[in-house]
């Protein structure tokens, strides 16, 4: 069974026109599914409809069905997608409420009925997973945007969700805060088998743990699959230009000019491994000749 699946999926909001037009798209369970796409392109209404706030939240008009867990979210509340959808909004600080790291991460599971015990339990495990053990009674204004980042994952986290959906997380943080974020979701991901739908317009962070990329623009998807298919289409098509990773702008121009296919480059490290063999291989191939 697929983790998501949007079928023939269109919503406008209460007095708005379409902002989502006939979405299909599967998540498979365990992907790394990123959406990207120009500022306005629907993405973060994409989000809001796996988490069931779009309808249940705002309202508006919707055709077609998204479907979580093989369930429609319409036949769901909010509160029983909850459990299955772990959902990090982009002004994440919002989803704080308590005053302790602790309380903060057991507020939900208290809510639910869960017993103390179970609750310390999996707060742990929770503030285990993002790296904050031993901060639980520190006060959640003293976290830094980072850390505070990572709390409100470990929130989600101590739901027990398969899917984690998160609307542009890096946003607010600095570029070791951002990488640091996206270390844990390629970890949440690998290790824990969760399966992770994410907002980003800066495709070089996720490069090297992403399954999927979802190239959205004008409320319509309009490229999707793995990351090189979408990366390709974005550079032959001149489609959102700006979303192009420096590392593939290099790589299609390269391309371009020598006729050489590389391969999928994930990172600058893998990068430079395969043009210095391809240098090397050249130097031999003119010593030869010479
Ligand atoms: N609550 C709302 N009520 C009415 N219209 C909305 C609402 N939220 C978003 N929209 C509109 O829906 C369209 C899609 O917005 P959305 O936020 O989903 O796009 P986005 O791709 O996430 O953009 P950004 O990158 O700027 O966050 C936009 O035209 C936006 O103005």
């Amino acid at each position: 069974m697929s983790a998501v699946v949007f079928e023939a999926f269109s919503y406008a909001y209460p007095g708005t026109d379409k902002v989502l037009d006939h979405i299909d798209l599967t998540v498979p369970r365990g992907a790394f599914t990123v959406i990207t796409g120009p500022s306005g392109a629907g993405k973060t209404t994409l989000c809001l409809a796996v988490c069931g706030a779009v309808p249940h939240y705002f309202g508006g008009a919707l055709a077609g069905t998204v479907r979580v867990n093989g369930g429609k979210t319409t036949d769901s509340t909010m509160h029983d997608l909850a459990r299955q959808v772990g959902t990090v909004l982009e002004d994440y600080e919002s989803q704080l409420v308590t005053m302790t790291v602790f309380e903060e991460v057991a507020f939900g599971l208290e809510n639910q009925g869960i017993n103390e015990k179970e609750t310390a339990r999996r707060v742990a495990d929770a503030l285990a997973l993002v790296g904050l053990s031993g901060f639980e009674d520190r006060e959640v204004a003293s976290l830094s945007g980072g850390q505070k980042q990572r709390l409100v994952i470990a929130s989600v986290l101590a739901a027990a969700p398969d899917i984690l959906v998160l609307d542009e997380p890096a946003s607010a943080l600095d570029p070791q805060g951002a990488e640091e974020l996206y270390r844990l979701l390629g970890r949440l991901n690998v290790e824990q088998g969760i399966t992770i739908i994410v907002v980003e317009h800066d495709l070089s962070r996720v490069l090297p743990y992403a399954s999927d990329f979802v190239l959205m623009t004008g409320g319509r998807i309009i490229a999707s699959g793995p990351p090189s298919d979408v990366l390709y289409y974005m550079g032959r098509r001149q489609v959102y230009q700006e979303g192009v990773p420096p590392l593939w702008q290099l790589k299609l121009k390269l391309e371009a000019e020598t006729g050489v296919s590389f391969g999928n480059w994930r990172s600058e490290a893998e990068a430079a491994q395969e043009i210095k063999a391809w240098l090397s291989a050249c130097r031999q191939g003119a010593a030869k000749s010479a």
